[in-house]
Order: C-alpha cells, then structure tokens, then sequence
C-alpha cells in the first residue's frame, strides 16, 4: 500500500505529516522506525499524524511519534508544521486552530507575516507531572552524570524537559551527556536535554538533545521549557529570541498559570508517496 505523505521543517527539526483525516492511518512503531530511517526510508525527527477531532469544538486531533517510533505528547515545531499542513491541504480555511493533542488542547494560528504563533499551554513543574523522581518541587534539581552534579531545572510542556545553563552551547557536551541525561533513572519517562547559553535577559541560545531523536537543529518544546527555566531562575525577562542551530523562535511567558506562547516558521520541503 502507497501512502502520500508531505516533508515540512521548522528550524531544520524536520517532519514527514500524514493526512488521516481523508484516509484511515494506522503505523506500527517498527514502520515509523523504517520511514524515519534516513537512508532506507524518507526520514524525519518525528512524524505527524493528523485526524479527525474526537470531541466537539476542536478541529482536528494530532499524534506525535519520535524516529524512535515512540509516541509523545507534545511537540512545538511540529505544532507549527501540523498548521501549515492543514491550511495547505485545504482540511480548513481557520487561521486559528484548535487541536487535540495527547496532552490537552493547543491552538495554533497562521500570522499575516507567514509566521505561526502557538498557545502551548501552562508549564508545569511539579516532579511527578514531569515524570521526575525527587522528594519535593524546587526550581534548581541538583542531578548526577557521568560523576559530577548537574543544575537542572525540570519543566513539563506537556513532554518533559531537563534545561541546564551552560557557559557555550558550541563546546557544551550536548550528545554525550544529553544522551545520559535522557536514560537516567530518576526520569522515568526519560526526558529531553536542553543546554541553555544566557546572552542576554532577552536573548538565549540553545541546543536540544531529543527523547527519541538524538540532537536536532531546534525543539519548539525545548525552547518553551528553556525560556520558562530562565525566568523561574531569575536569569530572562517575559520575551526572549530563541536561537538555535536551525534558526529562531520568539517565547513569551507572564508566569505562573499563564500560557506560553512560541511564534515562529513552518515550511513545506516537498510531498510524495511512499510503500508501507
Ligand atoms: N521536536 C519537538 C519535540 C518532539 C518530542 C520530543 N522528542 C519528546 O520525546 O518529547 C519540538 O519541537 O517540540
């Protein structure tokens, strides 16, 4: 069986998005795993899935999977990515969307300028949300790697993440210790690793090393976790550019309860079909 499929990227973390509304998609994780191969398939850090909604007044439901095949709950740039999509696909004419997702409601919205903006709702930082285990909530987690101890902040954006500042992102050890990070046992959900450089109280840099994908040129989550981990920290003010190796995102966050919001691009690469 052939199925038609659209590669998108925002920032360089790339997306292959099936449509599931006009025909019923089911994928085993060991296809997602073979489609997500660079060389023996199409390739992708995560693949969306778009379908129907399942509750009245939402648009549409998403799922999220890794190249890992694993499913996740929540996912920035491809939050932007699914947008793009449904507009494109002509699946709606809204410019703002309400979708499901596997951790509540998001709603994206198409900007005049050709950027999308996304509410990804309220963070949340409490250990067991996460899932971390430590015995209470605290803005710094002090954690052991590889025989030194590590400042983290734990954030969920509906996935988890694990943010440390850094003095450079260029020389931090992204790969090996966020590698370590991610399988540690007190996650055990495992975690994305960030590593955050502070240019300035509105200015960041930042390198992701993704649950289930390994480093990838930007995490729209990652970004969102980062940003609110410096203003819990006292080190970022409510707006801050967002640069990554893939390009920059702008997040904005009034604190507490109040919803982050990322605004940045969605671009389609190229569609085609390929055999499951
Ligand atoms: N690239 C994403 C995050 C994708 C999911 C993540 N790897 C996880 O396992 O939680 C983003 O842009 O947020």
């Amino acid at each position: 069986m052939k199925i038609p499929f659209t590669k998108m990227q925002g920032l360089g973390n790339d997306f292959v998005v099936l449509d599931g509304v006009r025909q019923s998609i089911s994928l085993s994780a060991e296809q997602i795993r073979r489609l997500g191969d660079r060389r023996f398939g199409i390739g992708f850090d995560q693949l969306l899935l778009v379908e129907p909604a399942r509750e009245a007044g939402h648009d549409f439901r998403y799922r999220i999977f890794n190249n890992d095949g694993s499913e996740v709950e929540q996912c920035g740039n491809g939050a932007r990515c699914f947008a793009r999509f449904v507009h494109d696909q002509h699946l709606t004419d809204k410019a703002e969307i309400r979708v499901e997702t596997a951790r509540g409601v998001i709603v994206p919205k198409l900007e005049a300028d050709g950027l999308v903006s996304v509410d990804m709702g309220s963070p949340r930082f409490i250990p067991e949300q996460i899932p971390f285990l430590a015995e209470a909530d605290a803005i710094i987690h002090p954690l052991e790697v590889a025989g030194r101890t590590i400042d983290l902040t734990v954030v969920s954006m509906g996935n988890p993440h694990a943010v440390q500042v850094v003095d450079d992102v260029d020389t931090a050890p992204v790969t090996a210790i966020g590698a370590l990070i991610e399988a540690h046992p007190r996650f055990p959900a495992r975690v994305n690793a960030g590593f955050m450089q502070i240019v300035s109280r509105s200015e960041i840099r930042l390198r992701v090393f993704e649950r289930g994908a390994g480093e990838t040129l930007a995490c729209g989550t990652g970004a969102c976790a980062a940003v609110v981990a410096g203003i819990r920290r006292g080190l970022l003010d409510d707006t801050v550019l967002v640069h990554a190796r893939g390009g920059d995102l702008t997040i904005r966050w009034q604190g507490d309860q109040s919803p982050v919001l990322m605004t940045g691009p969605a671009v389609t690469v190229y569609q085609g079909e390929i055999a499951l």
